[in-house]
């Protein structure tokens, strides 16, 4: 078939002609369930056996724009192959791939609607003690065994060619790297907080630690990224934790994954000012979510360490000293682009609804400065930074 965006009657059809996934007899029953910025997921459920599956689809242009944002359909293939490398890497932390077709630019893959989305759960309150240890272990893995230390250096450079990703990255380099310190077309921001943006344009020395991280982004090919790792990415229950949505996966730094996650956690803690009201309650919560950026990185580097001496490929790489110089940069560097990540959802294009949801304009004025003051500091200490604790300290300082 060749590419077309499926109705809902197609999605159906064409999901019946799945081998091995509903019986002859299904009644299937389609939902279009696409919440994200770019493209359509079809929920298809058969109400007799309760059988289901999720079909996702990209669509030529990205979602949240319309037409005239074309985007390559290629996201498909390289979200469905990362998908396929995090399972045979992390098994049970990323939804399984059934199908993919090519000419659709269309996944099919396991339902995790008994899942939540994490940026809603943490909206509502809720706490997931084993998040940390899951996402920690899933990002060692990843970054791990993509990167030089653990596989071979030729196959790596092979496995770089089949995950060039410029159309995605342009994104990132744009909404992430570039516009949010410039006055540009494509920013959205608050305008009570008019104020605070244009000191960020006016602010030299955090121009050029954005300029740097931006640098690392657009040359450091060090591990197989997801990409996007937020919190509206990962699908979550107290028991378990699930990857999705990796099309922005390419070859990069690893601190931009740990960043994605340790800035959207900081971004639900600057939200709370919207969402819990009692003092006591509300200095609870960030608590535990500065506990779970601690424990994050703490999951994450002591995953990592343990796969390099166990799995090291690279002799060079057991050189003394080597080992701790290295951890100290991906803490760095997760450090900048969690900041980055901040304020890129404060001033930029796309949003988060941690904050933007917050019904009275001046309580989110008052959230989205916390979260940029937040983001700046972290941006401008990354270089310097010696220890997760004192991303923790900023975070207490801007939200007193
Ligand atoms: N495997 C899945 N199981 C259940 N729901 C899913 C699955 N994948 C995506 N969804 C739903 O579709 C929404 C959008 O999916 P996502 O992959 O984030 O799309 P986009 O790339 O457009 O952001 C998710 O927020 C979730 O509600
Ligand atoms: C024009 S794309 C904006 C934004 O959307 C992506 O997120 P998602 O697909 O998860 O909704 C990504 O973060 C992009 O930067």
């Amino acid at each position: 078939m060749s590419y077309h965006s499926l109705s809902l009657e197609e999605a159906i059809r064409y999901a019946a002609n799945l081998p091995g996934i509903f019986p002859e007899n299904a009644d299937l029953q389609v939902r279009e369930i696409g919440d994200g910025n770019l493209n359509l997921v079809f929920h298809i459920k058969d109400s007799r056996s309760g059988a289901s599956v999720i079909m996702k689809q990209a669509l030529p242009y990205a979602k949240v724009v319309g037409e005239s944002w074309p985007l390559t359909l290629d996201r498909a293939r390289i979200e469905s192959e990362a998908l396929q490398l995090q399972e045979s890497l992390c098994p049970g932390l990323v939804p399984h791939v059934y199908a993919f077709d090519q000419e659709l630019a269309l996944t099919v893959m396991e339902d995790l609607s008994d899942h939540i989305i994490m940026r809603k759960g943490l909206i509502e309150g809720n706490r997931y003690p084993l998040f940390a240890e899951h996402v920690g272990k899933f990002m060692a893995h990843t970054l791990f065994y993509t990167s030089d230390l653990g596989m071979n250096q030729q196959a790596k450079k092979q496995q770089v060619k089949r995950f060039v990703n410029p159309e995605l990255c342009k994104i990132t380099e744009d909404l992430i790297f570039d516009d949010p310190y410039t006055d540009s077309s494509n920013n959205n921001y608050n305008p009570l907080i008019r104020e605070e943006v244009e000191k960020l344009w006016r602010d030299e020395e955090l121009h050029l630690e954005v300029a740097l991280l931006r640098e690392s982004f657009l040359t450091h090919a060090e591990a197989l990224l997801h990409g996007d790792l937020h919190t509206g990415s990962i699908f979550i229950t107290p028991e378990s934790t699930k990857m999705i949505d990796p099309e922005f996966a390419y070859y990069g730094p690893m601190g931009f994954d740990i960043g994605a996650v340790v800035a959207n956690l900081l971004l639900n803690y600057a939200g709370q000012e919207g969402w819990i009201k009692d003092a006591g309650q509300r200095s609870e919560f960030r608590q535990y979510l500065l506990d779970t950026v601690r424990d994050v990185w703490g999951h994450f580097s002591r995953n990592f360490v343990q796969l390099w001496e166990r799995d090291n490929v690279d002799r060079m790489a057991r050189t003394p000293g080597y080992r701790d110089l290295y951890m100290k940069k991906i803490l760095r560097d997760t450090i900048g682009f969690a900041g980055c990540k901040m304020v890129r959802r404060i001033v930029g294009l796309a949003h988060v609804a941690d904050i933007d949801t917050i019904a009275d304009p001046q309580v989110r004025a008052h959230a989205e400065t916390i979260a940029l003051n937040i983001g700046k500091a972290l941006i401008k200490l990354n270089r310097k930074a010696e220890s997760i604790e004192e991303v923790i300290a900023i975070a207490e300082q801007y939200a007193k």
